[in-house]
């Protein structure tokens, strides 16, 4: 694993944009995106750039089981807003919220299966969990209907009016679908990702720590901001951004 600590998250956004820009220039043309505030300053770095990535393929991670993609809290959304609506892809895939569990799920496996992702962008949970993988997730799975974590309804319920609006259920690519990608960049930034970030790096891999299983990946680049890093305790693996 490589580790880049930088500075803030405006910086995370630039060194983000840099692995991006890297694997359009060598040829990436699917590329696999996430939701959440992590990635948000790498994608506002991609869209004021002039990068052309007009011919490639986006595949998110999850959605909300029974938001549909109109609703503001739905990942599709949050995609539109976020990059999509100011610079599109040819194709840009996200589950569909509305659709049957089993169908959807196999669909979803058959996109990824298609469309081999080149470099998947992932954030992390503050209990290890990558995409919407909560901690005992089997490493070989597959897009799956998950049931949310309560630490994961009360991350995500400042996003909602309300904490009983906050969507039990969500489809999710599987970490066997995740592993499948050539290239994987993680981005943490905070303490309360501090316990994460050394489990994933410096644990044991289990599927108790789902984000440990990319010890086992062997491209897989790491963006931490200090606070982030400040529990790792191999401090020479650390390279500085700057
Ligand atoms: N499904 C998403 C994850 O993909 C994301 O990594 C996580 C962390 O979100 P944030 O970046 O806002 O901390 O939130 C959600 O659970």
């Amino acid at each position: 694993m490589k580790i880049l600590q930088v500075s803030d998250q405006k910086m995370g956004g630039q060194a983000g944009y840099n692995v991006f820009a890297e694997a359009l220039a060598n040829g990436a043309t699917v590329f696999g995106l996430a939701t959440g505030s992590t990635p948000i300053s790498i994608y506002d770095v991609i869209t004021a750039s002039d990068l052309d990535f007009s011919n490639a393929v986006s595949i998110n991670l999850d959605e909300y089981k029974g938001l549909p993609g109109t609703h503001e809290q739905s990942y599709r959304y949050f995609m539109n807003e976020h990059l999509f609506n100011k610079k599109p892809f040819k194709e840009s895939y996200v589950p569909d919220g509305m659709a049957d569990a089993a169908t959807e799920t196999a669909r979803y496996e058959r996109i990824i299966n298609d469309n081999p992702i080149d470099l998947q962008i992932l954030g992390l949970g503050q209990n290890g969990h990558i995409g919407f993988n909560e901690p005992g997730t089997p490493f070989d799975s597959l897009t799956h209907e998950v049931t949310l974590t309560q630490s994961t309804i009360d991350a995500n319920a400042r996003f909602f009016a309300d904490e009983n609006d906050v969507p039990r259920y969500a489809y999710s690519m599987g970490i066997g679908s995740i592993m499948k990608a050539k290239q994987i960049l993680l981005v943490a930034y905070g303490e309360n990702k501090a316990d994460a970030v050394a489990a994933m790096i410096e644990g044991p891999v289990t599927e108790d720590m789902p984000a440990s299983v990319l010890q086992r990946h062997p491209n897989v680049t790491v963006i931490v901001d200090a606070a982030a890093a400040a529990k790792l305790t191999n401090r020479e693996e650390i390279v500085p951004f700057v």
